[in-house]
């Protein structure tokens, strides 16, 4: 039997300006695209082999092992589906793991694209094929117990022995323990290992070797080698992370991954191009992290949007019937600037693969010269929309109250499982210092004349003469965009004149970087919102978009420009380019918007596509029937499989009777 739609959703659903099946196509890049997405969903959600116990009623070893075996499911199931492409993969495991990774996951994330990346070809002969196959499995071996963020300051050592042409793989000191890497602690029984390359005794920094750890036999540890899981932590409880020590681990020379420096047999070392080829793999996964917390925003908010339409709460006219809280503006104002934010990010992160796809061409073709470029937007877009991320799936859940707290909601695990893009692939502030590096790089070659290119263009002979007096429309995009590219280029201006400053003023370059930090991040932060806000107002002008979806469209570009203008206000106001009345203005845009923007959001929020399955929350079921499905997956928890528990026979009994007894 179908159930009913819940009547405020039907109605909502009914009252939408546009179809939401217009914004599916644009965000999804076409009609075709959709079907196959949708195809691919529904064979992964009906499929009677990945269903289970829900993972919130289970201990961690339980879920680390449903989910190894749904992993090893799924990719057995690709292989002979022929689930191929990129694309393809991304709609079907989507489907398959929910909000969840499985203990392989590292392996297709970072094992094999280093591969891809950092292997020659004859070693991708040798390696590639195993590693597709699964007949090996990988990690990412990098963080050390004791230095994540420094990557030049690891201390594991691969030390040349030109005698046996091997490689002598030591972990000397506890702090050069490997620890964190995903898969490591229980399933891999391979790493691509980071370490610092030793030749005759002199260090060349860091380099990538493969490595194997366990037996291909009987997947125990090899000799010389210490691993197991780092334990329970704050979410990702499926996946093992581990720790890694190495006691004298030979390895041949070529099982250093050799496409851009090389260890010639008699210890020679040839140079890459770059150092920082090393890091190629880092870079790919942070582009892709915009997309990732573009689509984790847009599934908090799908959630907190359908439910604030089904809750009815409090009086909003005494004696009328209560308000869905949605009609509360500040309800509003909780969710649609993050409704706005999963757009931008879902759009920027398009872009953001985009450009990282034409780059690592360029840069596989030998041409280097983009990589600054691409490392320094990559960082601080991966920074900034992981952190907003985090912050706007935060408020989603406190927007649904007291069953935001509740697993039945699926926003807390939700944003265990996504927090730790903020950190892993580099922690947001230490990303934010190096775009700063790079905007501190390019600002100075434009005060010298040269013309800047790529997201730092605008730095190129900015007009940094304040604008006061003049009369804005707050809501014309291109008046937006010159406000955020004004501010971005006046802090990042002021973090360059006060690290000057802070030299000229006795201190060395090192010590000035420091006391300037706050501001460097700063200048960091506001470059990529700007990126943010211009691409979002850029793909607004795609001639395929119709009317009706450009307008809806539109004003969440005003409301994401506005809102991020209105919370930064001071930076704005700080040189005058806009006056109090521009600020007073934006804040009445904001409200017009949300007014405007209410009849639409369920409508906004069903064109992200998100099936049932894949939102995997009661809370944002599409058809809203919430409290009947509360309550049955309560009863359904393990507390509830009999009506007294034998702790009650235990413990609770015994005390009951003593107190008792002392009556
Ligand atoms: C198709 C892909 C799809 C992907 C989908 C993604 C979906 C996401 C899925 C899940 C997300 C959830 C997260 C879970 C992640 C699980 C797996 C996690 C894995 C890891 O965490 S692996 C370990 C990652 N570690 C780090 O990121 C370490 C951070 N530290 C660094 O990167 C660096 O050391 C540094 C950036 C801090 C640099 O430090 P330092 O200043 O000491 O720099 P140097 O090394 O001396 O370099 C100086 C020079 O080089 C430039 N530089 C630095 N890095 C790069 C780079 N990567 N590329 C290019 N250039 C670089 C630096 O800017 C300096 O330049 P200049 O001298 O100024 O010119
Ligand atoms: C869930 C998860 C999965 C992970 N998976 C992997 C994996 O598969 N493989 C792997 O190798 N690693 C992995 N990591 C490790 C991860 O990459 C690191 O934790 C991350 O890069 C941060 O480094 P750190 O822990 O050393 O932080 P730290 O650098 O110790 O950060 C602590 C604080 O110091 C500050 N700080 C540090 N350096 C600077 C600086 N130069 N300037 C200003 N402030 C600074 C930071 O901002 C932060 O506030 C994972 C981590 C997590 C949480």
């Amino acid at each position: 039997m179908v159930a009913k739609m819940n009547p405020d959703l039907k109605k909502e659903r009914e009252n939408a300006s546009f179809d939401p099946e217009k914004i599916t196509n644009f965000l999804y890049g076409g009609q075709e695209s959709v079907k196959r997405k949708r195809e691919l969903e529904s064979l992964a959600l009906n499929d009677p082999d990945y269903q289970h116990e829900d993972l919130n009623f289970m201990s961690r070893e339980q879920q680390y092992e449903t989910q190894l075996k749904k992993g090893i499911l799924m990719v057995t199931k690709m292989k002979e589906l022929k689930i191929t492409s990129a694309q393809d993969q991304l709609f079907y495991t989507s489907a398959v793991l929910v909000s969840d990774v499985h203990p392989m996951s590292v392996h297709t994330r970072m094992f094999l694209p280093t591969l891809y990346g950092q292997a020659t070809e004859q070693q991708k002969d040798k390696w590639l094929k195993l590693a597709e196959n699964y007949t090996i499995i990988g990690t990412y071996a990098q963080t050390e117990i004791g230095h994540g963020t420094f990557v030049r300051g690891l201390e594991t050592t691969a030390t040349y022995d030109p005698k046996t042409q091997e490689f002598i793989l030591n972990t000397p000191t506890l702090s050069a323990s490997k620890w964190w890497p995903g898969g490591m602690g229980k399933t891999s029984n391979y790493v691509v290992l980071m370490a610092q390359l030793y030749i005759y005794g002199k260090s060349y920094g860091i380099h990538p070797f493969m490595l194997q750890i366990r037996s291909l036999e009987d997947h125990k540890p090899l000799p010389g080698v210490t691993v197991g899981d780092i334990g329970p932590k704050f979410g990702y409880d499926v996946m093992d992370n581990g720790f890694l020590s190495l006691n004298n681990v030979r390895i041949p020379r070529e099982n250093m991954l050799m496409k851009y420096s090389r260890v010639e047999p008699d210890g020679t070392y040839v140079r890459p191009p770059s150092t920082k080829l090393a890091y190629g793999t880092m870079v790919q996964v942070r582009a892709g992290i915009v997309m990732f917390s573009g689509m984790n925003l847009a599934k908090a908010v799908t959630i907190a949007t359908r439910y604030s339409c089904v809750r009815r709460q409090s009086e909003m006219k005494p004696g009328h019937p209560e308000p869905q809280v949605l009609d509360y503006v500040t309800q509003q104002y909780k969710l649609f600037p993050y409704l706005a934010a999963a757009y931008a990010f879902w759009l920027t992160g398009q872009t953001m693969m985009s450009v990282y796809t034409t780059s690592s061409s360029q840069i596989s073709k030998g041409d280097i010269s983009v990589l600054p470029e691409l490392h320094a937007l990559s960082a601080g877009l991966k920074a900034l929309s992981s952190s907003m991320a985090n912050v706007g799936m935060e408020e989603c859940r406190l927007a649904c109250g007291g069953h935001g707290y509740s697993h039945a909601s699926g926003l807390p695990r939700l944003y265990t499982n996504a927090t730790p893009a903020s950190t892993a692939e580099g922690e947001h502030v230490v990303l934010m210092l190096q775009t700063a590096r790079y905007l501190m790089k390019s600002y100075n070659q434009s005060l010298q004349g040269e013309k800047l290119a790529g997201s730092v263009a605008y730095l190129s002979g900015v007009q940094l003469v304040p604008a006061a007096g003049r009369t804005r429309n707050m809501l014309d995009l291109g008046a937006l965009c010159d406000a955020f590219r004004h501010r971005a280029a006046r802090i990042v201006g002021e973090a360059a004149a006060q690290l000057r400053s802070e030299m000229q003023g006795g201190k060395d370059q090192a010590d000035a970087w420091n006391a300037s930090s706050v501001d460097l991040t700063k200048a960091a932060m506001a470059h990529s919102q700007y990126f943010v806000v211009k691409t979002f107002a850029e793909r607004l002008t795609d001639s395929r978009l119709d009317s009706s979806i450009s307008a809806v469209l539109t004003r969440l570009c005003q409301l994401h420009a506005l809102h991020g203008l209105v919370t930064n206000s001071g930076d704005f106001l700080e040189d005058g380019y806009l006056t109090g009345s521009d600020i007073r203005q934006a804040r009445r845009h904001i409200n017009a918007l949300m007014a405007k923007l209410r009849p639409d959001a369920v409508a906004l929020v069903d064109a992200f596509d998100f099936p049932d399955g894949i939102l995997n929350s009661i809370l944002g079921r599409y058809d809203g029937n919430v409290y009947q499905h509360l309550l049955e997956w309560a009863k359904a928890s393990p507390l509830n499989k009999t009506d007294v528990h034998q702790s009650y026979h235990k413990y609770l009994k015994p005390f009951l009777e003593a107190n008792r007894a002392k009556l």
